[in-house]
């Protein structure tokens, strides 16, 4: 797939709230990067629903992951080929309620859905392609503290995100605390694990040895590495769903009928063919890469003095979310973070769909956002407490 950078608004443009649930763009300029390079120019797009309390006491951020975007609820239109990925849980009475909270959803740093990425335009106007330098995690909350700064919120009320979003959301606690209030980290991890850096390895080299990839300058070609992009999903894919799942919806049933060639196709390899070329048309093969090396950086530790340190920086609510059958991001790492820092709110999500449940059990999740949200809320939300969710 080419991707095309959107043109942004004319800055001026803007304002908090102006424009409720459709895509903006922000202008931030340079953003020094913790490996020493240089983005020269910095775009957040992001989209808001509801308002800015004139004390900006009721900002609500929420971090998308891996292959999300900021369009967390809404139409799908021709900005936003799909419906929004947390459909329920953001609007007028949902559980995180915009009569209430203003909320917030940027696209993340080196993405493609209208932030800066290697898709965007370089300094000499040719896609960065290859030569996007390498972010990390705190690379893309330094970019969302630059986007808070011009909205003018000092303080976010909550910062609420899962996977990749989670990592997001607990690295603004630890290296902002005083701008964060609360935080809500689902189906994520305080560093990225041996075996999650493991599993992109197969799903990088996919991508990185597909003859379109060029280098990542595939952008003035006619096709880009889909089929590389393709298989990355498709490994990545099983991750993020339980083997029991998959079993139970699959088990050996065939797709088609086996024919006496044996071509036959099984149920599986179907599913995973249609999420791989799905992702493939929607998703540009660059940004996954960067996507997944900086997700592959994440320890809230590093330089830090370790976890129990790090964590020991956030004075505010610090609610861990796992999902009981997630694999990709076991329950035990939300456990480690709640050891590390004991005062945190460990909640489980029940859900046979593994990783994905923090997406698909949206009663449970808004359930616990809801009460997430309230300040103080913290007793109640135990699990297992009188009201727990
Ligand atoms: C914050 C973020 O993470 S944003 C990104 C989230 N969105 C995505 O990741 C998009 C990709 N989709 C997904 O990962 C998942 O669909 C989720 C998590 C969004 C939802 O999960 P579920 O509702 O359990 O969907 P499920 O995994 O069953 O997939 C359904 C799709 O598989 C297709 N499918 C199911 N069985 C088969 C099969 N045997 N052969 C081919 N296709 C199949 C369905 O037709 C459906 O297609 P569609 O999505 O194009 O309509
Ligand atoms: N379905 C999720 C999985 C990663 O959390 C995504 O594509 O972003």
């Amino acid at each position: 797939m080419s991707v095309t950078s959107v043109d942004p608004r004319p800055t001026s443009a803007w304002l908090p709230g102006d424009d409720p649930g459709d895509r903006l763009f922000c202008q931030l300029g340079a953003l020094d990067l913790e490996g020493g390079d240089r983005l020269p120019e910095l775009q957040i797009a992001y989209e808001t629903w509801g308002r800015l309390a004139p004390d900006g006491s009721n900002a609500v951020l929420i971090e998308h992951a891996l292959t999300g975007d900021s369009h967390v609820v809404g139409e799908a239109s021709p900005g936003h080929p799909s419906a929004g990925w947390w459909e329920g849980i953001v609007g007028p009475g949902a559980p995180i309620d915009t009569d209430r909270w203003f909320v917030v959803a940027p696209n993340v740093l080196g993405g493609c859905q209208g932030s800066t990425g290697p898709s965007s335009p370089a300094p000499d106007g040719e896609a960065w392609g290859g030569r996007f330098p390498q972010i990390t995690v705190r690379d893309q909350v330094a970019a969302e503290v630059a986007l808070a700064d011009r909205l003018g919120i000092d303080r976010w009320a909550a910062v609420v995100g899962g996977s990749m979003g989670g990592m997001r959301a607990l690295e603004w606690a630890v290296g902002h605390p005083e701008r964060v209030a609360r935080a809500v980290v689902l189906a994520s991890t305080a560093y990225a694990t041996a075996e999650q850096i493991g599993w992109s390895a197969p799903a990088l080299m996919a991508i990185r040895t597909d003859g379109h990839f060029a280098g990542g300058d595939y952008y003035r070609q006619p096709v880009g590495p889909d089929a590389g992009l393709t298989i990355a999903r498709q490994i990545a894919h099983v991750t993020y769903r339980s083997e029991l799942e998959l079993h139970d919806r699959f088990g050996r049933r065939p797709q088609s009928p086996l024919t006496d060639q044996g071509d036959g196709q099984f149920a599986i390899e179907s599913y995973l063919a249609h999420h791989g070329a799905k992702l493939a048309g929607r998703f540009d093969a660059n940004s996954y890469v960067v996507l997944t090396e900086a997700m592959n950086s994440h320890d809230i530790g590093r330089g830090r003095g370790g976890l129990r340190s790090a964590l020991a920086r956030f004075g505010g609510e610090l609610t861990v979310v796992a999902v009981d059958s997630d694999r990709l991001y076991p329950p035990r790492l939300s456990e480690e973070i709640q050891a590390a820092r004991p005062s945190t709110r460990l909640l489980t999500v029940t859900s046979r769909c593994g990783h994905d449940g923090f997406l698909t059990e949206s009663d449970q999740v808004g359930a616990i956002l809801a009460k997430a949200l309230v300040p103080g809320a913290g007793r109640d939300l135990r699990q297992g407490a009188p009201g727990a969710v």
